[in-house]
């Protein structure tokens, strides 16, 4: 390494080593005053686990259009508004706001990582995965809604949602910094005859609608009331069972306790963590619970199904002269300005510029995503991109390391429906024991194929004039353990896939959504745990399969028909049955509408 890269990765190492101890700062005084300060009754209507997109969003509204009593039990930390600035995001990944989950030693992926073991994160704060993701907001093709509810409803009545939420709970916004890069692969998808989208689900590229309020971070959990209604480091066992009934939870963290529930526990702990929590609970397969002496309460596929948008393309493209934001940008004191008094400016990108959706096959539905992003992992010089990937030293010196001299983009090429399928399996009765997750990436080979031919389409557009005009390249160095074969011959891609894999951070399907009759099912249409009362899934874990692009729009749709059809159906119902006996007192309080 030159001495000025030594320099930089010295400066770069100095300025995460100290937002580290702000992060532990931050999370160690939340930890203590939740453990003083946390007031807990003993039973609510509903209690909910997790406050992530999907937690949140089912908790604003029970909050704003319900009397319902409820809790929402975070085992994350409560986090710091600098958390919130888009450009410090994964300055989160690996730290204590992370599960810091990996995969198991995958066969056939992840093998440039240490021990062929991917990095899962996902968010363990208030607010969940939104908390740590790239605000990249893609609604997907509406027909996956309707197949995920078996046709229960219809395709007017998700666009109706889909309305609503724009309305109401959502703030979406244009990027508010963007780099030449973005321009240039739009003009360079027109020279490929692909079209410039106002909508996200058919052929074509779009710059990033992204989730976030005057060039901040915006999650579901900022629609939400925080001191009144969420515990935070609270962890949940396990789900308490009076016969096939659930009637509350067991807390492990910071104390044994029990809550109760008397209308329903809705379980929101994410793809990972939901299926751990029912698998503990005694719901999952059987010959994994009796192999821990787990008493089996409903035999049922939990954990299976397990599917992600994995692709690869790290750093392969190049330019001699720097697109985007430098690491240096971040700490001048004049974008630092524009963001907290203008919303503007580096600080607030989100990483991905650009997407666009294509299919391999020449179908009208897309089979592959691209999210552009004008950085690579090689710009931070090793000092936290690349351990939070768990690169190998061999992988980092050969590959990486040899382009520090140009500046690196990233154009991800990510599987929208992959075959290959894994699955998610407790390994003790402990709860803080992290579960064994194997994805079993690229297991199908028909994965490989269409990403290979999803990194060839990069190529494609890198040799366009508009890119060639700003000076990029591809990165033509080998692969570090693929050196054999022909660069960008089929073999090579298939090597180069199975080494550099990369998730997108999109798990789904471990608590799938079905027909009771299936054997696939975990929850029915209406969220419910199939064979008991009182128990519901809303998350990412329900999705039987992955929508046309990045999940958290759908995850939150799904909290969103949850909502409208369990509680506040419910609600409407009881409200109307106690309007029939009204007193003067409820219609001055305007529980009961006047009629
Ligand atoms: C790095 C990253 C980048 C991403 N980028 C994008 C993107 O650009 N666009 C997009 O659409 N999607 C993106 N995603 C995906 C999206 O953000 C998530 O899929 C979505 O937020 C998941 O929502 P959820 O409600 O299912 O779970 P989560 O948001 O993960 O929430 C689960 C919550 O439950 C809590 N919990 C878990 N177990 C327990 C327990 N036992 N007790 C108490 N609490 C518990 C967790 O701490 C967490 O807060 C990204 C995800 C990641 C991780």
């Amino acid at each position: 390494m030159s001495p000025i890269h030594l320099l930089q990765l010295l400066i770069f190492s100095v300025c995460i080593y100290s937002f580290s101890v702000f992060t532990y700062l931050v999370f160690y005084y939340d930890l203590i005053s939740s453990v003083l300060f946390n007031e807990v009754q003993s039973e609510y209507d509903f209690i909910i686990v997790g406050s992530g997109t999907a937690g949140s969003l089912i908790a604003h509204r029970i909050a704003k259009e319900t009397n319902y009593t409820f809790i929402v039990l975070e085992a994350g930390g409560r986090g710091h508004p600098f958390h919130d600035i888009p450009a410090f995001g994964p300055l989160l990944h690996q730290s204590i706001f992370d599960w810091n989950y990996e995969t198991v030693p995958q066969e056939n992926a992840c093998f440039a990582m240490e021990k062929a073991k991917c990095k899962l994160t996902q968010g363990k704060i208030f607010g969940g995965s939104s908390k740590l993701n790239n605000m990249v907001h893609v609604q997907g093709n509406i027909s996956h809604y309707v197949e995920w509810f078996h046709g229960k409803y219809t395709k007017n009545y998700i666009e109706e949602q889909f309305n609503y939420m724009k309305s109401n709970i959502f703030h979406l916004s244009n990027i508010q910094y963007e780099s030449n890069l973005s321009d240039a692969v739009l003009k360079a998808a027109e020279e490929l005859n692909f079209n410039l989208l106002d909508k996200d689900f058919e052929i074509g590229f779009i710059k990033s609608l992204v989730t976030q309020n005057n060039g901040k971070r915006w999650t579901t959990s900022y629609n939400l009331e925080t001191s009144k209604y969420v515990l935070t480091n609270v962890l949940v066992e396990k789900l308490l069972f009076n016969d096939s009934t659930c009637v509350g939870v067991q807390i492990h963290s910071p104390k044994k306790i029990k809550l109760f529930a008397k209308k329903g526990v809705i379980v929101s702990a994410g793809t990972f963590n939901s299926a751990k929590i029912l698998q503990l609970s005694g719901i999952g397969p059987k010959t994994l619970l009796d192999s821990l002496d787990i008493t089996v309460r409903k035999e049922l596929p939990v954990g299976n199904n397990l599917q992600d948008h994995i692709g690869t393309g790290l750093d392969l493209v190049l330019f001699n002269n720097a697109q985007s934001v430098q690491m240096f940008d971040i700490m001048n004191p004049w974008n630092v300005f524009q963001y907290f008094f203008k919303g503007r400016g580096p600080l607030t990108t989100p990483g991905c510029e650009v997407v666009g959706f294509i299919s391999t096959k020449n179908e009208t539905t897309p089979d592959l995503q691209f999210m552009v992003l004008p950085v690579g992992i090689s710009a931070d010089r090793g000092s936290y991109l690349r351990k939070a990937l768990r690169i190998k030293d061999s992988v980092w010196k050969k590959y990486f390391s040899q382009i520090f001299d140009k500046h690196s983009a990233t154009f991800l090429t990510l599987l929208l429906h992959p075959k290959s399928k894994g699955e998610v399996r407790i390994q003790s009765s402990d709860p803080t024991v992290p579960p064994l997750i194997d994805p079993k990436y690229l297991s199908h080979k028909d994965d490989i194929r269409t990403i290979a031919n999803g990194v060839l389409m990069t190529r494609k557009l890198i040799e366009t004039e508009s890119l060639k005009a700003i000076g990029a390249h591809i990165n033509n160095l080998p692969f570090p353990g693929c050196e054999n074969f022909e660069i960008f011959s089929h073999l090579y891609l298939e090597c180069y896939i199975k080494h550099l894999t990369l998730t997108s951070y999109h798990p789904v399907g471990t608590c799938t959504m079905g027909l009771p009759d299936s054997n696939k099912s975990v929850v029915d249409t209406s969220f419910r745990v199939l064979g008991i009362d009182n128990l519901y899934v809303v998350d990412g874990s329900v999705l039987p399969t992955l929508p046309s692009g990045n999940i958290n729009a759908a995850i939150a749709m799904m909290a969103n028909i949850f909502f409208e059809n369990n509680i506040k159906q419910r609600y409407s119902m009881n409200i109307k049955i106690s309007c029939d006996k009204i007193t003067f007192k409820e219609l001055v309080q305007k529980v009961c509408p006047v009629r």
